[in-house]
This record gives C-alpha cells, sequence and structure tokens, in this order.
C-alpha cells in the first residue's frame, strides 16, 4: 500500500487542455469525490476517457472534463491511476488540483510518477532517465536518442552482459565447490574469451559517452583568434542575427559572448572570446584573454580564425592543445578578399561572414569534430550519461582483474569476488542492484507530474 499522489502534469500556463494525474491505492476513490459522470468512477471501463463535471465540495460545478481510469498493474506507475482533462486555464486546473489534495491525495514530488513506475518494474532506471532526456531534448540527435533508449536499448545490452556474467559466475562457484579439480583448459579459454567479449561490448558503450555529454549539454565550442579576424562575425553569422557587436576597431570583444545553436541535429554552446594577442597593456583586454585561455582549455571545438586574405606568416596562430587535433577548426576568413596562397597546404575551411561563403562546409567540420562518422550513419544510437559511464567503468575494471587473477591462478574465489563486482556495476545501471541511494539524485531532476 502506498499513499495516493496527485500533480498537474501539463506546463504552467493557459492552454486548451491541462492533465492532472492520480496515482496509488486511493486513486479511484480521490477521483470518484470530485467526478460527477454516468456512473460512479469505480464502476467506469479502464483506459476509455469518460465525459462529467468536477464539482467542489457544495456540489458547485468546477469544470466539465473528460476522466480516464487506468486499474493497476497496467497503468504507467503500475498503481491506479486517475487522470483528468480539464480547461487549460491556469486558475481552473489549480482549483482541481486543490480539490484532489483536499481528498486525500498527496501533492506528488519531482518525478514521482516515472519512480514508481521504476519500482513497480514498469521501465528500469535506463529507461526512467531515458524520460527525462526525452523531456530535455534540444536537438534531433539527443530526442532519437532518448527514444531508444526509452524502448530499453541501453537496459537491454546491460542485463544482457549481466546475464553473461551470472553464467560465468556459476561456471566458477562449480569449481570452488570442488577445489582439488582444476579447470580444464579448454574451459579456462572459454571463460577468458567471455570476458573478453564483455570488455569488448564494455568498451563500445563507454565510447558512446562522449556523445551522450555532447547530446545532453552541447559542444562547448570557443571562438578565438587575433583581434579583429571577424570571430564575432561568425558568431553572428552562425546564430542568425546581430548577437555581438562587430567593429573594425580591434578589441572589440571583451568578455565571452554565449549562445546556443543546433547544426544538424547537434547542440553547440558557442562562445565568441576577446582577441588574443601578443601584447597588451590594457588592464580589461588583459582579463578578457585570461578568459579566453580559460575557456580554450575546456573546449570541445575550437574555432580558430584568422585572416586568410593576409600571407600566413603574418598571423599568430593559437596553439593546439595536444590530441585536441581533431577537434580544432583552421578558419580563413575574409575569403571575399581572396585567399592567400601561403595557405594553401593548410587543411582549413575558406569562409567569408560578409557573403556567408563557405558556411555549409564549416557546418559540416563542425559536426566531423565532435560526431564520429561512424556514430552518424548508425541508425542505433546508444549515448550513456555519466552515471552508466561510471557503472561500466567500475565493471570494466573489475573484469579486468578477474581475468588477471583467473591467468594468475591464485584461486577461484578471488576470480568469483571480481565477476560478482562487475556484475553488481552493471546491475547498477538498470536499477537490478539495490540503488537507493542513486534513485534520489535521479528522480529529484525530474518535473513534477512525470
Ligand atoms: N495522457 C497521457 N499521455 C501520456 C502519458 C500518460 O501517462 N498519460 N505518458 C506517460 O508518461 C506517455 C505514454 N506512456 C505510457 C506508458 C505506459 C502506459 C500504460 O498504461 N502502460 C500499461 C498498459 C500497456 C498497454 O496497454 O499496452 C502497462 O505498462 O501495463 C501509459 C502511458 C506519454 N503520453
Ligand atoms: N571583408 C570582410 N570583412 C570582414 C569579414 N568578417 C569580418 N569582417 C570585418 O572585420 C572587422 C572585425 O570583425 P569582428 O567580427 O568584430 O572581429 P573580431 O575578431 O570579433 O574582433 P575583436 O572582437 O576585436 O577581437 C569588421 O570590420 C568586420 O566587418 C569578412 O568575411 N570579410
Ligand atoms: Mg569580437
Amino acid at each position: 500500500m502506498t499513499d495516493t499522489i496527485a500533480a498537474i502534469s501539463t506546463a504552467f500556463g493557459e492552454a486548451a487542455i491541462s492533465v492532472l494525474r492520480v496515482s496509488g491505492t486511493e486513486a479511484v476513490r480521490v477521483g470518484d469525490s470530485i467526478f460527477r459522470g454516468k456512473a460512479p468512477v469505480a464502476e467506469l471501463p479502464s483506459r476509455v476517457q469518460h465525459l462529467g463535471r468536477i464539482v467542489d465540495v457544495s456540489d458547485a460545478t468546477v469544470d466539465s472534463v473528460l476522466l480516464t481510469v487506468f486499474r493497476g498493474p497496467a497503468s504507467y506507475t503500475g498503481e491506479d491511476m486517475v487522470e483528468i482533462s480539464c480547461h487549460g486555464g491556469i486558475l481552473v486546473t489549480r482549483r482541481i488540483y486543490e480539490l484532489l489534495l483536499a481528498s486525500g491525495a498527496r501533492a506528488a514530488e519531482p518525478g514521482e510518477f516515472t519512480q514508481r513506475a521504476f519500482l513497480n518494474g514498469k521501465l528500469d532506471l535506463t529507461q526512467a532517465e531515458a524520460v527525462m532526456d526525452l523531456i530535455h531534448a534540444q536537438s534531433e540527435l539527443a530526442l532519437q536518442a532518448a527514444s531508444q533508449q526509452l524502448e530499453g536499448r541501453l537496459g537491454h545490452t546491460a542485463e544482457q552482459m549481466r546475464e553473461d556474467l551470472i553464467h560465468l559466475l556459476a561456471h566458477l562457484e562449480a569449481y570452488i565447490d570442488f577445489p582439488e579439480e582444476d579447470i580444464d583448459p579448454d574451459t579456462g579459454d572459454a571463460m577468458l574469451k567471455r570476458m573478453e567479449a564483455l570488455q569488448t561490448t564494455l568498451r563500445s558503450l563507454l565510447e558512446t559517452a562522449e556523445h551522450g555529454r555532447i547530446l545532453r549539454s552541447g559542444a562547448r565550442t570557443v571562438i578565438c583568434g587575433e583581434p579583429n579576424v571577424g570571430k564575432s562575425s561568425l558568431l553572428n553569422l552562425l546564430t542568425g542575427f546581430e548577437r555581438a557587436i562587430v567593429s573594425p576597431q580591434a578589441g572589440t570583444t571583451r568578455d565571452t559572448i554565449e549562445e546556443m545553436l543546433h547544426i544538424h541535429g547537434l547542440p553547440f554552446r558557442l562562445v565568441d572570446t576577446a582577441g588574443l594577442r601578443q601584447h597588451t597593456s590594457d588592464f580589461i583586454e588583459q582579463h578578457g584573454m585570461e578568459r579566453t585561455r580559460k575557456e580554450l582549455s575546456q573546449a570541445d571545438v575550437i574555432l580558430e580564425v584568422v585572416d586568410g586574405s593576409k600571407p600566413q606568416a603574418e598571423a599568430h596562430r593559437v596553439p593546439v592543445p595536444a590530441g585536441r587535433e581533431k577537434a580544432h577548426v583552421l578558419i580563413l576568413n575574409k575569403a571575399d578578399l581572396g585567399t592567400h596562397d601561403s595557405w594553401s597546404e593548410v587543411s582549413s575551411v575558406a569562409l567569408s561572414c560578409s557573403s556567408a561563403l563557405g558556411v555549409e562546409a564549416l557546418r559540416n567540420a563542425m559536426r566531423d569534430a565532435v560526431w564520429s562518422s561512424a556514430a552518424s550513419g548508425n541508425a542505433q544510437l546508444v549515448a550513456i550519461n555519466a552515471r552508466h559511464k561510471s557503472c561500466f567503468e567500475r565493471a570494466s575494471a573489475a573484469l579486468r582483474e578477474a581475468a588477471e587473477t583467473f591467468r594468475a591462478s591464485t584461486g577461484t574465489e578471488f576470480v568469483a569476488l571480481h565477476v560478482r563486482e562487475a556484475m553488481q556495476a552493471i546491475g547498477e545501471v538498470t536499477g537490478r542492484v539495490d540503488v537507493e541511494e542513486v534513485l534520489g539524485a535521479i528522480f529529484s531532476t525530474f518535473c513534477i507530474g512525470k
């Protein structure tokens, strides 16, 4: 028996319709106490909308509504649920909500409906997280990834791995029970192969973490270069409006300017910066340059702008941090004034902010900088989040230890110990094993009524 929760599930504001939801053992009774339809709520067929009135304590009509009963366990939460679709006024919705609370329901916490769906086995933890990703998705690819995760793709993969580990463990325990028997070499090989295969799956899942982070919070993209090369012009070109001040005077931009935008379905958090120059005595400019360097150290993508109409020897290039070559895009701006021959050997994108020439090539280069072509051609879009990453990393480390211990033949029970550790870590991904402490952290980020 759980208490009965109620919430306004639609966004606050004036709309055509608002939806309120009630879930719990008392849902039908709570609904019945304020609804007047063709029959008492307890007698209405499930999963069909019924027209009726919501009444207050003195039986006065509050609104004409449609009510739906979902009898548990065949409901979103797995409990008895009642949904009311009322007219979308702020006041109407609020009054019905208060009537539900007055009839014995309690105000739902953020994410509490979905948390109950999880606790009642309707969704695994990756699916519950996907519900939230789906609501927050701001780009086409983020939406695609969330909806595939909601279908259970990631959860299924994790469960499959856990089952493999259970088999492995069963094998190992058979040997623990008969310590006088050595593991025969064929069985030993097969076990190691199985661990290897699991490591391969884990590695490929872990590789999607970077994509997951970018889909969820955007690729941090820093526009940098010397003063006056056209950095702010580039920000304005990509965002499509006059976001930053552009002027022929060097040192126009002094602070960082941020704007979110989407390119080929991917979110980019674009940052325009103060131009970097070798020497300046201007205090504010020095501060601005300090910020630019800080942004550069955190960047996923570096858009380095130079004046391509001038010789390469005249440009003071921004040093590329080691290992970040792929994320570094060199832009030869002012291509309308011509591109100097000295740049011909350098991998770059020719662009003109004043005529928008080359902007499509730049958009493609930006996508390629954060999204491997392998992933874009892949209909199966898995993009794990930071929590999954931490679980899979622990699982991978435990499996590595298991394999090492196995090879060292120091005792089957130690191998089993590490395998069990890996199982535990993977179980946390779907919420199969005890995850009490992470539940609060996950569901508290939800909206109320979800
Ligand atoms: N009005 C309304 N729209 C909604 C929701 C809702 O709860 N109410 N959803 C909520 O977020 C989403 C739809 N998701 C849902 C998932 C499962 C069930 C459900 O009743 N499941 C039962 C029965 C399954 C069946 O008949 O096939 C079950 O799983 O046992 C309902 C909604 C989006 N739209
Ligand atoms: N011909 C030509 N001029 C450009 C182009 N892009 C920018 N400019 C001009 O270059 C000058 C500097 O542009 P900004 O966008 O302010 O340059 P910035 O790099 O942001 O400069 P700071 O903020 O001072 O570091 C302006 O006069 C722009 O109109 C281009 O593609 N072609
Ligand atoms: Mg500028």
